[in-house]
């Protein structure tokens, strides 16, 4: 059903009408510098669009405002894949930026997430400082490597495990189906990885020859299991060779490196690292902790770079938390901030059992550990670090430097309910009913995964 919202200066916010997606394609393009995408990009994107999940904004009859939602599933500690919005397309003209129209965008696609179940919202941000004020935390980081090629070794996989790879050039689009499949696999294994719906395995190959720079095609080299046959990982990769007085002096750019395996891992990188008349090696996408730090010879010369990654929105905070695993027995009260989803905000009760174990997010009355706005917790969500949001909600009498116990006493929480130093730990502490009307509501996860009934065991008070 489509619904009108009023938005600042008598702009109508409305769902997107499938018919007006060309529109709303160019308001992006526009927003983001005005030059045209290539057609197949187009087209991908257009097939991709999920319309009752996009937004448009209206200036009379002008599209001025778009913003859209992608229905992911995304890992999360512990093994679960969740239900995620995936937070995209976002662009306001330049003619009617700083007026307010992001935020009502986000005000209606958090409240339609909301209402749809999800318990998560993450997305990548054209600049980091936008999201914070809607709730989003930096959860992951990745890193770009642009490699000498020349001055690095990759150590070489032990003997008697090298001739167990076999390296075996494919085609990109005929290999797909068994690249995806092992990716799909590896999605549980590694927080953040969002499961690929059907579709998006397009994505994957995307190569129009206009965004190449002199590259070529895409490419794609196998590692097989030289006993078995059977995939152990895949990289796609293109070369742009180039002709200088000294010689050639080519690029690599790499695509992607998947591997369930670190020989079939290794082996990869040093194909890519050895490949004739090219002298530089790039990857844009890289885990922080990707093995190849560990392999190569001298990883000063990987010129790493740390480059912010998924933001992640806790949307229930219940569920989310109840929902992940966590690698020690956990037993907090934490009192959340949520200025722009009011619903999350108040005291919740996690505890777990540990890592084998799955994990219950309740309200309760009962006084607070730590005192956190939702965008921290948001950066804490997938086990990275968390970051401190110093902006209004904070509250910097109770939470400051006093995780997990308050090192020194002070004279006073500043936020009602949040314990001090000076005032003893409760004793017995309970979940207290639902405060407000909210509840715990906690997702079942598959395979006995965090918040699956079954799994579920409270550990001791101590
Ligand atoms: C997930 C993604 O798709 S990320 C892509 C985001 N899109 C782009 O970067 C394309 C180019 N930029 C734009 O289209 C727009 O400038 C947007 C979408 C970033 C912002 O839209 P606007 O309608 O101008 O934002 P709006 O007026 O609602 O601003 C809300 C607040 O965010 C702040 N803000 C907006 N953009 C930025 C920015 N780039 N950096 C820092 N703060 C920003 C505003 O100052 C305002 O702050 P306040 O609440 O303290 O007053």
């Amino acid at each position: 059903m489509t619904q009108k919202r009023r938005t600042p200066e008598a702009l109508a916010l409305r769902e997107l009408d499938g018919s007006r997606w060309d529109d709303w394609y160019r308001t992006l393009e526009v927003a983001f510098g005005g030059q045209a995408g290539s057609p197949e990009r187009r087209e991908l994107w257009r097939a991709l669009t999920e319309v009752d999940r996009s937004l448009a904004v209206w200036d009379g009859t002008d599209l001025v405002g778009a913003a859209g939602a992608f229905s992911f599933a995304m890992a999360v500690p512990g093994g679960a894949v969740l239900p995620t919005a995936g937070v995209t397309m976002v662009g306001v003209l330049p003619t009617h930026r700083r007026r307010g129209v992001l935020t009502a965008l986000m005000r209606h696609q958090l409240d339609e997430i909301h209402e749809r179940g999800e318990s998560l919202a993450a997305l990548t941000a054209s600049e980091p400082a936008i999201y914070g004020r809607y709730g989003y935390g930096l959860a992951s980081w990745r890193l770009a490597v642009r490699i000498a090629r020349a001055r690095v070794t990759v150590a070489a996989p032990a003997p008697q495990a090298a001739p167990a790879v076999r390296l075996r050039l494919a085609d990109p689009a005929a290999s797909l189906a068994a690249c995806e499949e092992l990716y799909a696999a590896r999605v549980p294994l590694r927080p953040g990885m969002l499961a690929r719906r059907p579709g998006w395995e397009r994505a994957a190959l995307l190569d129009p020859p206009e965004e190449r720079e002199g590259h070529s095609a895409l490419q794609c080299v196998l590692a097989e299991d030289r006993a078995g046959g059977g995939l152990l990982g895949y990289a796609r990769y293109a070369v742009r060779v180039e002709w200088q007085h000294a010689g050639a002096a080519g690029a690599v750019r790499v695509r992607e490196v998947t591997a369930a395996d670190p020989r079939a891992h290794a082996a990869l990188w040093a194909f890519l690292l050895d490949l004739d008349l090219t002298d530089t090696v790039r990857a844009e996408n890289l885990p922080v902790d990707d093995p190849l730090l560990h392999l190569v010879s001298d990883p000063r010369r990987l010129r790493p770079h740390l480059h912010d990654a998924l933001f992640v929105r806790l949307v229930e905070v219940g569920d989310a938390l109840s929902s992940r695993r966590y690698a020690a027995p956990l037993d907090v009260v934490l009192e959340v901030t949520d200025a722009f989803c009011p619903w999350n905000a108040g005291r919740w009760h996690l505890r777990s059992a540990g890592r084998e174990l799955g994990a219950l997010c309740e309200p309760t009355e009962a006084p607070a550990d730590l005192a956190l706005d939702v965008r921290e917790l948001g950066s804490a969500y997938l086990g990275g670090r968390w970051r401190r949001w110093p902006g209004p909600g904070w509250c910097g009498s109770c939470a400051r430097g006093r995780w997990p116990r308050p090192r020194r006493p002070s004279a006073g929480a500043s936020r009602p309910g949040c314990r001090t130093a000076s005032e003893p730990r409760p004793a017995g502490r309970r979940a207290g009913g639902p405060a407000g009307g909210r509840t715990g509501r906690v997702r079942p996860a598959a395979g006995g995964g965090p918040g699956s009934a079954g799994a579920r065991r409270w550990p001791r008070r101590r």
